[in-house]
């Protein structure tokens, strides 16, 4: 049974170069875009019965992706604020997630995963433990994800060796898993808190299995000369000697680089996830995005956790983004918002192994959509919509979200999450937590 429905009277920023605005219809069969085109649907398209979608005050464009998270640290918002990196990190979310129980991560995930399709985004990546408890929540929530079992290796040799089969375990149980919604990538949390010997038996593992590799690097400037402390190298180079960009990788931040390793980031095809909200709070500074791009560098965007943001709303990482680069360069053509716009789509299916599957309005691609309202002041005029996207929008203005041609959202009603519950059971996890 065919499940075909059909927006007609839309307005699609497709972040397609082809064809980047269509005023038009956009008609969907079962989990991939069927047909899109301006003015009136074709009378063929009405004739196959579909289900007609009202689109009139409404711009439609492709989910939001999020490419770097810890969802079920959302327990932990706002609990220990105003901190540098390493005390926020070893003094307080630590001790606090060494208490975390399945169901905390459950639950927190939950809050994340409600919070998400909220503010518009269809596919995020996550970074934790309890992996199986994650995964529960993205094939139920219906939302597509890259997930990971971060592991931290500063544990004697046989905790190492169990954290790492606990990842290979995982990938090889759900890679592919909740009807190809959910993908896997192998990730060493960090070089400070990896040894290198263990990075290079995550990367064989990676390897090993055909996936990608994922990690946090260069976030802050005692991160930088930490490494080069214990090392003698920065973690650009260390990561490299180690083999950790010899395939597909993705790394978190990347604040901190020089010249020479943007440019071999740039020729080693690393993705970057720029998080700048986190960057600032955490006070990291602020990444070279500007050259990272004229580099040729992928850079996509993520929230971080909301213990670090504190929100998850990537409308804000993306307006940021445009509007960071400008302060800190002097150079207002700095992230135009198209770009912006792009590195919350497009570059995040790219840095996600996503490209051709999500990010892009166009037939053929998964029907991974959300709308927005434009019936409010902040969208008027209705001159340049991907403008008052990157400069004006935020997540509450997203009023439907759709995965796999599944409707996650309408008019801002969560219809897969029981959002009252997930409420109560994260503030009672939080509460449990905090005894
Ligand atoms: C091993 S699971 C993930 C691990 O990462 C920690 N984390 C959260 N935010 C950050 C960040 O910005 N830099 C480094 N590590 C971070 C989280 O608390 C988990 O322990
Ligand atoms: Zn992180």
């Amino acid at each position: 049974m065919k499940n075909r429905w059909l927006i007609e009277n839309g307005t699609f920023i497709t972040m397609d170069p082809q064809q980047p605005v269509v005023e038009g219809w956009l008609a969907v069969e079962n989990d991939r875009i069927a047909g899109l085109g301006t003015g009136q649907a074709p009378d063929e398209e009405r004739k196959l019965g579909a289900e007609l979608v009202d689109g009139r005050g409404k711009l439609y464009l492709p989910g939001l992706i999020n490419t770097h998270g810890h969802a079920a640290m959302s327990l932990l918002r706002g609990l220990a604020d105003d901190l540098r990196l390493q005390d926020w990190l070893e003094n307080h979310m630590w001790p606090m997630e060494a208490k975390f129980t399945g169901d905390d991560v459950y639950w927190g995930t939950s809050i994340a995963a409600a919070e998400m399709i909220l503010s518009g985004t269809t596919t995020f990546l996550d970074m934790y433990d309890h992996m199986d408890r994650v995964a529960e929540v993205v094939e139920q929530s219906g939302l597509r994800a890259v997930l990971t079992r971060g592991v931290i290796g500063l544990c004697p040799p046989d905790v190492q060796t169990a954290k790492l089969n606990d990842a290979i375990g995982f990938a090889k149980s759900w890679h592919g898993q909740a009807g190809g919604r959910i993908r896997v990538m192998m990730s060493p949390h960090a070089p400070y808190t990896c040894p290198p010997d263990y990075i290079e038996r995550i990367v064989a593992a990676a390897r090993e299995l055909g996936l990608p590799l994922h990690t946090h690097m260069s976030e802050t400037a005692a991160e930088v000369a930490q490494n080069v402390k214990d090392y003698g190298v920065r973690p650009v180079e260390h990561l490299d000697r180690l083999g950790l960009f010899s395939g597909p990788s993705l790394v978190a931040h990347a604040v901190h680089l020089t010249d020479e390793e943007i440019a071999l980031l740039a020729e080693r095809g690393v993705a970057v996830s720029h998080n700048p909200v986190s960057n600032l709070k955490l006070a990291s500074g602020v990444a070279r995005v500007p050259e990272l791009l004229k580099a040729g560098v992928t850079v996509s965007l993520g929230t971080d956790s909301a213990a670090s943001n504190n929100n998850l709303d990537l409308f804000e990482e993306i307006r940021l983004a445009a509007l960071l680069h400008k302060g800190v360069t002097g150079d207002p053509t700095a992230v135009p918002a198209p770009e912006a716009l792009r590195m919350g789509t497009v570059y995040g299916a790219k840095s996600l192994g996503l490209e051709g599957e999500t990010g892009v309005l166009q037939p053929g691609l998964k029907a991974d959509l959300i709308s927005v309202r434009t019936n409010k002041p902040h969208f008027v005029p209705a001159t340049d919509y991907v403008s008052h996207l990157v400069y004006a929008a935020s997540g509450a203005d997203v009023a439907d979200v759709w995965v796999d041609g599944k409707q996650l959202l309408r008019e801002r009603q969560l219809l897969t999450l029981d959002a009252e519950r997930i409420r109560f059971e994260a503030q009672r996890a939080f509460d449990r937590l905090r005894a």
